[in-house]
C-alpha cells in the first residue's frame, strides 16, 4: 500500500552520512561540509519564519559518495529522505567551524529533481507519509496489516518495560505509544532500537507501511533479546549502565534511551585513548584533577551534546599543552655573535645589547630578565633578530602579531560559557610551539587598541610580568600554566603607540633606518641570495650588477627598511625563472622533436632542425640597468627636483614617521586678505601651533629679514597668508617642523628661495631659540637618501650624530644651530647681516 499524499514542495537538502532521520524522531547532526554550512547561514541563521526552518534531511547512499566527508554532487532522484524541523542551531569556531543542528522528523519525502545544488543543495520533492491516516481505515482495507501493527506496538511497550523507568524519555515514549498513529509506528519503534545505518536506511526507504513494518519488527525482536540476554547474565533488572562498562558484544547490541541521541561508535576508544594523554601530560596536579573530572563529565554525556564537543575540545587543548615540555639551551656567546652576524649585516648596537642579554641568560639563567622590545620602522630586521636569538639560545620560536587586537580575551582567551569559545594568544602559541620555554615574539605591541572588550594590553601586563605569570591563567584553560620560562621579545614601529604601562616593563632597544650602503651590503649578502634560494635559481644563472643593486636602492624603492628592496629583487628573480624556464622547455621540445624526425630523409631533417634551432640560454642573466627598466619598470623616485626651490616660499623640512625619516616640503604664499593664517596638511594641533609661532617671530624680526615695512604697521597688513605641508592625505604633529616653516616664511616676504640643497629639522621658541627633536639619524638618513648635501639641526642634537654612519657624514655637511638666526643664515644664500647677532655658520666636526 503506498501512503502518497502527493503534496510537492521546494525545500534546501542536508546531506547526513552519519545517522538516518526517520519520521517522529529527533536527532543532532554537525554541519561541517561547506555546501551544508551555506545552507545553515542562509537558510537558518538569516531568515526567523517557520516555513525556513523546514529542511529535508538526505542520509547519503554509498552510490551518493565513497568517504563521508566528501561533498555529493549530485543526489539522485527518486532519493527518499525525511522533510524535518530545525528546533535548535548551535555553533562552534574551534577546533574548526560546525554547526550542530537538532532537527525533528516530520514525513517521508521522494526527491524529485535537484534544483539547485551551490551555494547549497534546493530540491523539489513530494511528501510520502500521509498525516492523517487512520487506524480503522487501516484494518477495513487490511486484517494482516492491523495485526502487524498490534503486534510492533506490543513489542515496543516490552521493549519499554525493560528500560529504566525512572528516565523522562521512557515514561514520555509510553504515553506515547498508546496514541501514535500506525503510519508512525515503525518509524519511532526503530529509532529507540540499536539499528544499523544500512537498517535504519530500509526502513526509511520502505514507503509502504506493510514493509515498513516488516522491516522494524525484527529489529525490536533482537533489542529485546539483547535486553534479556544483558539481565540474565547480570541476574538483575536492567539498569542504566554506561556503555563504556559493558562488555563489548552487549555494548552493541543494546540501545538504551539515552542511546536514541549517542550513536558514535568509537567513542569509548576515544576516551580511553584521551585518559592515556592525560595520564601522559604530566600536567600539575591542579590541572590533572581538573583534566579527570571533565573525562569524567564527558564520559556521562552524549557524543551529539554541544556540551560534548566542547569539553572534548577543552580536555583535547589541555592534553596538547607543553605542561612539561622543556628544550635545553646550547648557548655558547662565541656562536651566538657568529650566528648574528651571519645573519644580519650592521645593526651592532642592536647585536651588542643582545649579546649582553644571552651573556647575561648563560651565566644565571636568570628567570627574571628584561624583556627586550625594539622599536624602529618596518623592514629592518626586528622580527629576524628574534628569529635569531631563538636559533641560537636552541628554542623554539613562535611569533605573536598583535597588530589590530582590540579585546583582552585576544590575549586571555574566552571563558569556556561562550559559545566558540577559544583560548588566548599565548596558550595557542604555546601549543603550536609545543615546549614551555619558547621564544614568543610580541610583534607590533604598539598597534593594540582598546575596545569594548577590555583593553588588551592590561592583559599583557600579567603576561609581561615576571612576578605574575608563572601563574598566568587563560580564561579558556582556567587552569594556571607557567610562563616564567618563556623569553619573551617585543617590537614595535613607534614608541609614542606603546601604551605607558607596558613601556615600564620593557627595555626600549631603538633601531633606525639603514643608510644606502648599508642597504647594499644587506642585498647582497642576504637578500640575493634568499631570494634566489626561494625562486630556485642559483648566482650561475642570474647576476645583478652593482650598479643595478644601488640603481634598484635609489630609484625604485624609498624606505628605511629593506623590505620593498627585498621584494624588488624577488620580482627580478621571478622575470629571470621565467626566462630560465622558458628556454629550458624550449630545449625539452626540441629534443623530443629531433627523436620525431627520425625517420625522415635527411634533407627533411636538415628543415626540421633549422626550424627548432635553440640558443643555448646565455647563462648567466645579467641585470643591468636596461634589463632592470625592463623588469621593474620606469623608475618610481627620481632625485628630488631642485626646481621647486626656485620660487620662494619652499622650504625641505624632514620628519620623523612610524616608517622611518622622511623629506617634507612646505610651502608658503601670501594673497590679499587681512591677516589671516590658514594651515592645511592634516596638522595636529602641535603643528599648528609652531606654525602660528614662527609667522609671529617673522613679524618681530621683520626688519632684521630686510622686509621693508611702513612704520606703525603689521607684515600682515592687507597680506593673508597660506602653509602648506604635503602630502595632504597624512596626517602629521609635532614641533620639529618650526624651523622650516620660519624659512619658508622669511623666503616668501623677502623673495629670497632657500639653497636647494639644504634641508632642516628643529622646534623653535618664541625667542627664535632652536630646540633639540627626536629622531635625527632617521632623518638624516632620510636627507641622504633625497639627495641633500646639507641639514640643519639643532645644537643640542650634535651628540646624536656619533650615530650617523661614517659614510654618510662624509658626504654631507651638517650644520647644528642654536638660533633661528643661524639656521636663517645657513639656508639662504647670503644670510642676513642685519639680524644683528653672532650668526656664524659652523659645520659639525662630529
Ligand atoms: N641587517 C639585516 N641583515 C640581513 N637581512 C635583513 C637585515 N635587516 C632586515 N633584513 C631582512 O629584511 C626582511 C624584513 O625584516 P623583518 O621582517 O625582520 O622586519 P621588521 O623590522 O620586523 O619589520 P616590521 O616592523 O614590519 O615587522 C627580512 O627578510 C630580514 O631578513
Amino acid at each position: 500500500m503506498s501512503a502518497s499524499s502527493g503534496i510537492i514542495r521546494r525545500i534546501p537538502l542536508l546531506l547526513v552520512s552519519d545517522d538516518v532521520l526517520l519520521p517522529g524522531a529527533s536527532m543532532r547532526i554537525s554541519v561541517r561540509s561547506s555546501n551544508n554550512m551555506n545552507m545553515v547561514k542562509s537558510r537558518l541563521l538569516s531568515r526567523n519564519t517557520l516555513s525556513s526552518a523546514v529542511i529535508g534531511v538526505i542520509p547519503t547512499r554509498p552510490e551518493h559518495s565513497e568517504s563521508e566527508n566528501e561533498e555529493v554532487e549530485n543526489i539522485q532522484s527518486n532519493t527518499v529522505g525525511t522533510a524535518a524541523v530545525v528546533v535548535q542551531v548551535t555553533g562552534t569556531n574551534w577546533p574548526r567551524p560546525m554547526y550542530t543542528l537538532l532537527v525533528t522528523g516530520i514525513y517521508r519525502f521522494r526527491l524529485d529533481r535537484l534544483l539547485q545544488s551551490t551555494p547549497y543543495k534546493v530540491g523539489s520533492v513530494t511528501q510520502l507519509d500521509n498525516l492523517t491516516l487512520d487506524e480503522a481505515d487501516i484494518d477495513a482495507e487490511n486484517k494482516e496489516l492491523g495485526e502487524l501493527i498490534e503486534s510492533l506496538r506490543e513489542k515496543a511497550r516490552q521493549l519499554l518495560d525493560m528500560y529504566d523507568i525512572s528516565l523522562p524519555v521512557v515514561v514520555k515514549l509510553k504515553k506515547l505509544l498508546k496514541t501514535l498513529p500506525p503510519q508512525n509506528l515503525p518509524d519511532i519503534c526503530a529509532s529507540i532500537v540499536k539499528a544499523s545505518y544500512t537498517e535504519k536506511l530500509q526502513v526509511l526507504d520502505s514507503v509502504d507501511l506493510e514493509e515498513r513494518l516488516r522491516k522494524t519488527l525484527p529489529l525490536l525482536v533482537r533489542q529485546i533479546e539483547g535486553l534479556r540476554l544483558l539481565q540474565k547474565s547480570k541476574k538483575n533488572r536492567m539498569q542504566i549502565v554506561p556503555r563504556s562498562k559493558l562488555p563489548a558484544v552487549l555494548g552493541k547490541m543494546i540501545q538504551t534511551p539515552r542511546d536514541m541521541l549517542d550513536d558514535d561508535k568509537d567513542t569509548d576508544n576515544e576516551l580511553l585513548d584521551l585518559e592515556n594523554k592525560i595520564r601522559e601530560a604530566q600536567m600539575p596536579d591542579q590541572a590533572n584533577k581538573i583534566a579527570m573530572n571533565e573525562l569524567k563529565r564527558l564520559e556521562k554525556m552524549s557524543p551529539h551534546m554541544p556540551d560534548y564537543a566542547m569539553t572534548r575540545n577543552y580536555l583535547d587543548l589541555l592534553v596538547e599543552l607543553p605542561w612539561s615540555k622543556l628544550t635545553k639551551d646550547t648557548l655558547d656567546i662565541e656562536q651566538a655573535r657568529r650566528d648574528l652576524d651571519c645573519d644580519h649585516y650592521a645593526m651592532d648596537k642592536l647585536k651588542k645589547r643582545v649579546i649582553e642579554f644571552l651573556a647575561v641568560r648563560q651565566l644565571k639563567n636568570s628567570l627574571k630578565g628584561p624583556i627586550l622590545c625594539f622599536v624602529g620602522p618596518p623592514g629592518v630586521g626586528k622580527t629576524s633578530i628574534g628569529r635569531s636569538i631563538a636559533h641560537t639560545l636552541g628554542r623554539e620560536f613562535h611569533r605573536i602579531s598583535l597588530g589590530g587586537v582590540c579585546d583582552q580575551s585576544d590575549i586571555r582567551g574566552h571563558r569556556r560559557t561562550y559559545i566558540g569559545a577559544m583560548p588566548g594568544r599565548i596558550i595557542q602559541g604555546l601549543k603550536t610551539a609545543g615546549t614551555r620555554n619558547p621564544v614568543f615574539l610580541l610583534d607590533e605591541i604598539d598597534k593594540l587598541t582598546r575596545g569594548v572588550h577590555g583593553d588588551p594590553s592590561a592583559a599583557l601586563l600579567e603576561v609581561l610580568d615576571p612576578e605574575q605569570n608563572h601563574t598566568f591563567v587563560d580564561h579558556y584553560v582556567n587552569v594556571p600554566f607557567d610562563l616564567s620560562q618563556v623569553i619573551f621579545i617585543a617590537t614595535a614601529n613607534s614608541l609614542a603607540g606603546i601604551p605607558a604601562p607596558l613601556r615600564d616593563r620593557v627595555e626600549i632597544i631603538p633601531v633606525a633606518g639603514y643608510t644606502q650602503e648599508e642597504k647594499f651590503h644587506i642585498a647582497i649578502r642576504h637578500l640575493i641570495p634568499k631570494q634566489l634560494a626561494a625562486h630556485g635559481l642559483t648566482s650561475e644563472q642570474l647576476q645583478i650588477l652593482e650598479d643595478s643593486i644601488k640603481c634598484t636602492i635609489e630609484k625604485y624603492t624609498r624606505e628605511a627598511g629593506v623590505r620593498q628592496l627585498e621584494r624588488k629583487i624577488g620580482a627580478i628573480c621571478r622575470a629571470v625563472a621565467v626566462r630560465v624556464a622558458e628556454a629550458s622547455s624550449k630545449h625539452e621540445r626540441a629534443d623530443k622533436d629531433t627523436d620525431a624526425v627520425h625517420h625522415e630523409t635527411d634533407d627533411e631533417k636538415d628543415a626540421h632542425l633549422a626550424e627548432n634551432v635553440v640558443d643555448p640560454p646565455e647563462m648567466p642573466i645579467v641585470i643591468d640597468e636596461h634589463a632592470l627598466e625592463d623588469i621593474l619598470g620606469v623608475p618610481r623616485f627620481e632625485r628630488e627636483s631642485r626646481d621647486r626651490f626656485d620660487e620662494p616660499g619652499v622650504a625641505a623640512g624632514l620628519a620623523w614617521t612610524e616608517v622611518g625619516g622622511e623629506v617634507m616640503h612646505v610651502e608658503a604664499t601670501r594673497m590679499e586678505g587681512d591677516g589671516k593664517l590658514t594651515l592645511t596638511g592634516q596638522l595636529g594641533s602641535v603643528m599648528r601651533e609652531s606654525a602660528r609661532l614662527a609667522l609671529n617671530w617673522l613679524r618681530s624680526h621683520a626688519e632684521g629679514c630686510g622686509i621693508a615695512v611702513a612704520q606703525g604697521s603689521d607684515l600682515l597688513e592687507s597680506t593673508d597668508v597660506h602653509i602648506h605641508f604635503p602630502a595632504g592625505a597624512v596626517s602629521k604633529d609635532g614641533p620639529s617642523a618650526g624651523v622650516t616653516v620660519a624659512s619658508a616664511l622669511v623666503s616668501l616676504f623677502t623673495g629670497r628661495s632657500v639653497r636647494a640643497d639644504t634641508a632642516m629639522t628643529g622646534e623653535i621658541t618664541l625667542h627664535g631659540l632652536v630646540l633639540p627633536v627626536g629622531g635625527i639619524r632617521d632623518k638624516i638618513l632620510a636627507a641622504h637618501r633625497a639627495g641633500f648635501m646639507r641639514v640643519v639641526i639643532p645644537q643640542k642634537n650634535e651628540k646624536d650624530l656619533k650615530d650617523i654612519p661614517a659614510t654618510v657624514r662624509s658626504e654631507m655637511s651638517i650644520i647644528p644651530c642654536a638660533r633661528l638666526e643661524q639656521v636663517l643664515c645657513a639656508v639662504f644664500p647670503e644670510g642676513f647681516p642685519d639680524l644683528g647677532r653672532d650668526v656664524e655658520v659652523v659645520t659639525s666636526k662630529l
